[in-house]
C-alpha cells in the first residue's frame, strides 16, 4: 500500500545541512494502523509528511497504491494527494468557515457537484459525530469536536490513507481516548490506512497494529506493537516503551536480599497460567514481586512484571533458564547491571 525506500530528507540551516530522515525504508500495508514514535526531532513528522510529498525527499522513492509519487508532475500528484488525507495536532481549521464549509472543502477543490457535497458532508458528520453542527464556527467548539471535524474534512474525499501528526497530543486523555475510538471505528469501517505520529505511547497501546520506532532520522526497529513494547531490541525502544525505572523498582533491602532480579513480559494464554508458582517449585526459589502491570494490547492480555527470586544461587541461576522455557521473555537481567559495590554497601 504505502512503500518507503531509501527516503532521505536534508534540509539546509544557516548554511549547514540537517539530516531530518536518514535512508529509511518502510511498507505500510493496506488496512492497518500504523504507529512512528520516537523522541523529538527524531524525524517523524517529516517522515509522514514524505508520504504525501508535503515534504518532497532529497532521495528516495514513495510508492502509493502503486505508484511512485516522487515521479508524478504537479498535477498528478495534486490528484493522487485525495487519497490521502491528513489531520494536524493543532487541527488545521479554517476559523470564518463554518463546520460544514469546512468539511466541504477538499470537494470544492475537487469540484464536487454543490448536491454531492451537501450529502457528503452529512454523511461526513454523522460518521463522526457532530449532525447538527453545520452552522457552527470552529471558535464554537471544543479541542475534541475541532479534531472530529478535521477528522471529517480528511476524509471527505473518500481517501483510502489517513496521516494523522500528532493528532491527539492537544487533547485532554479523555477525548484523546474519544478520537482514538473513532479513528479505530474507522479504520474497521472504512477499511482506512492509518499512520500516525505519535509520542504518547498509550496511542500506540490501543490502536496500533505495528510501530516503527525512529531516532536521529532512521528507523531504529519495527514490529507488531505487542512484540516492541514487550520486548523492545533497541535502547530508544526500551527507553519509549519501559512502563518504570528499575532503579525505582528495587528498593535498596531487595537488591541485597534478591539474589536476581528479572524484568519479564509475556502474552496471550500465558496471563492465565500460574507459570510463576511452578517455577518457583520447579526451582526450589521463592520469589517477590516489586512492580509489574497485566494489561491487555488490542485486546491480547498481556504482564510486565519486575520480580525478585530468592534461593541458593544455583537455584536463582535456573530461575531465567526456566521461565524463558515457560515462554516467558526476559526484558532485562537488573542483577546483572547492579554494581557489586551496591550489593557490599548494603
Ligand atoms: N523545514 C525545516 N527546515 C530545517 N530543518 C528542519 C525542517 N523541518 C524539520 N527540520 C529538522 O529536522 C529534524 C527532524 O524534525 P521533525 O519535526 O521531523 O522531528 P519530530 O520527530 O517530528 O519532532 P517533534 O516530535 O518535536 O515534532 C529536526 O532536527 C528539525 O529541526
Amino acid at each position: 500500500m504505502i512503500k518507503l525506500s531509501g527516503v532521505c530528507k536534508t534540509y539546509r540551516q544557516k548554511g549547514n545541512l540537517v539530516t531530518a530522515v536518514n535512508d529509511v525504508s518502510l511498507h505500510v500495508e493496506r488496512q492497518e494502523v500504523f504507529g512512528i514514535v520516537g523522541y523529538s526531532g527524531a524525524g517523524k513528522s517529516t517522515l509522514l509528511r514524505c508520504i504525501n510529498l508535503l515534504e518532497r525527499p532529497s532521495t528516495g522513492t514513495v510508492v502509493v497504491n502503486g505508484t511512485d509519487l516522487t515521479k508524478l508532475s504537479k498535477r498528478e500528484l495534486n490528484l493522487t494527494r485525495r487519497n490521502i488525507g491528513m489531520i494536524f495536532q493543532h487541527f488545521h481549521l479554517l476559523s470564518s468557515a463554518t463546520v460544514a464549509e469546512n468539511v466541504a472543502f477538499p470537494l470544492r477543490l475537487a469540484k464536487t457537484p454543490a448536491d454531492e457535497t451537501k450529502r457528503r458532508v452529512a454523511e461526513m458528520l454523522n460518521l463522526v459525530g457532530l449532525a447538527g453542527y453545520e452552522g457552527q464556527y470552529p471558535s464554537q467548539l471544543s479541542g475534541g469536536q475541532k479534531q472530529r471535524v478535521a477528522i471529517a474534512r480528511a476524509l471527505a474525499a473518500k481517501p483510502s490513507i489517513l496521516l494523522c501528526d500528532e493528532a491527539t497530543s492537544a487533547l485532554d486523555p479523555e477525548t484523546t481516548q474519544s478520537i482514538l475510538a473513532l479513528l479505530k471505528d474507522i479504520n474497521r469501517q472504512l477499511g482506512l490506512t492509518i499512520v500516525m505520529v505519535t509520542h504518547q505511547m498509550e496511542v500506540v497501546r490501543d490502536i496500533c497494529d505495528r510501530v516503527a520506532v525512529m531516532a536521529d532520522g532512521e528507523i531504529v526497529e519495527t514490529g507488531n506493537v505487542i512484540d516492541v513494547l514487550l520486548a523492545p531490541s533497541h535502547a530508544v525502544s526500551k527507553r519509549l516503551f519501559q512502563v518504570h525505572s528499575t532503579t525505582d523498582a528495587m528498593p535498596i533491602s531487595t537488591q541485597k536480599d534478591g539474589r536476581r532480579v528479572l524484568e519479564v513480559s509475556f502474552t496471550g494464554a500465558l496471563a492465565y497460567e500460574p507459570v510463576l508458582a511452578e517455577v518457583a517449585q520447579e526451582t526450589g526459589c521463592t520469589f517477590s514481586i516489586l512492580r509489574g502491570t497485566v494489561d491487555t494490547i488490542k485486546s491480547v492480555p498481556y504482564g510486565q512484571l519486575t520480580l525478585a527470586w530468592h534461593g541458593t544461587p544455583q537455584a536463582v541461576q535456573r530461575v531465567a533458564e526456566t521461565l524463558t522455557r515457560r515462554g516467558y521473555v526476559i526484558a532485562n537481567d537488573v542483577t546483572e547491571t547492579v554494581p557489586s559495590e551496591v550489593y557490599a554497601s548494603c
